[in-house]
């Protein structure tokens, strides 16, 4: 187990109040290199208010949230070229051409070979057909592959997912999951993962950090945490946290 601190992804006693709602309520956790961290918990538990703290857009009212050794909340400019970041719910300007919002986002993040990252991402994406087409007239699966090329376009050595696969079709889910385990083996990436889907955690992710109201209630390896609840699968596990049951606890 690596020191808090040294790891690329390291949250410190993390809390946001909203007035007299507690989001977020003292959290620690870190997330080693090369690994992927799934952050689960039901709606409301935190998980999007955690990740926009680490992306720097929402300021801590205590603790701190470090990327690659930055503090989020006053030190993002020194590392935000070397990460990014992904949700489905984050849509691109519609009028722009897939190419020209691939550029928009390369240059913001100061990528020096940029046509050709667009190039290279359009051939591993499989975004040639419509790479010259408005983004809004793109169908679902489209915008996904998309969404992941702007997010990989930095080549990010570390990475957040928001519910990277929400309302895709299973097979299309499938494709961007291989991708994502692709790149994070190629490029030795860390990943934190917010996801509600308990088999793609199972699949993707070294350790789960499992919150509720604010706070993590338990965390571990998927296959440690299926044991120690003896369950079958992290959906069980899942349940069983959300409910309040106890480990071990027949439902
Ligand atoms: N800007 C805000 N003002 C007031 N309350 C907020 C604000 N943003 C979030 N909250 C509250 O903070 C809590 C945590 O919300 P958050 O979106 O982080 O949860 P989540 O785990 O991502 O949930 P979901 O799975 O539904 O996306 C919720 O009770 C939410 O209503």
């Amino acid at each position: 187990m690596q020191q808090l601190g040294v790891n690329p992804i390291a949250v410190t006693r993390l809390g946001k109040r909203y007035g007299p709602v507690g989001a977020v309520d003292g959290i620690s956790f870190s997330v080693p290199a090369a690994s992927v961290t799934g952050l689960l918990g039901g709606n409301g538990a935190g998980k999007t208010t955690t990740i926009a703290m680490l992306m720097g857009l929402i300021t801590p009212s205590s603790g701190e949230a470090r990327i690659l050794g930055a503090d989020m909340a006053h030190q993002r400019h020194q590392v935000l070229h070397r990460i990014n970041f992904e949700s489905p719910y984050v849509e691109m300007p519609m009028r722009l051409t897939v190419r020209q919002n691939l550029k928009v986002f390369g240059r913001l993040y100061g990528v020096a070979d940029l046509k050709d990252r667009i190039d290279e991402l359009a051939v591993e994406l499989a975004l040639q057909d419509f790479l010259d087409r408005p983004s809004g007239k793109l169908s679902a699966g489209q915008k996904t592959r998309v969404a992941l090329a702007k997010s990989l376009i930095n080549r990010p050595e570390v990475l957040l997912l928001d519910e990277p696969t929400a309302s895709l079709d299973p097979d299309t889910a499938d494709w961007v999951r291989t991708h994502l385990e692709r790149y994070r083996r190629e490029r030795g990436a860390t990943i934190l993962l917010a996801s509600h889907n308990m088999p793609e955690v199972e699949r993707l992710c070294d350790d789960v950090v499992m919150m509720k109201g604010g706070v993590i209630v338990d965390q571990g390896a998927p296959s440690e945490l299926i044991s120690r609840y003896g369950r079958e699968t992290m959906e069980d596990v899942f349940l069983d946290v959300a409910r309040g049951r106890r480990q071990g606890e027949a439902a």
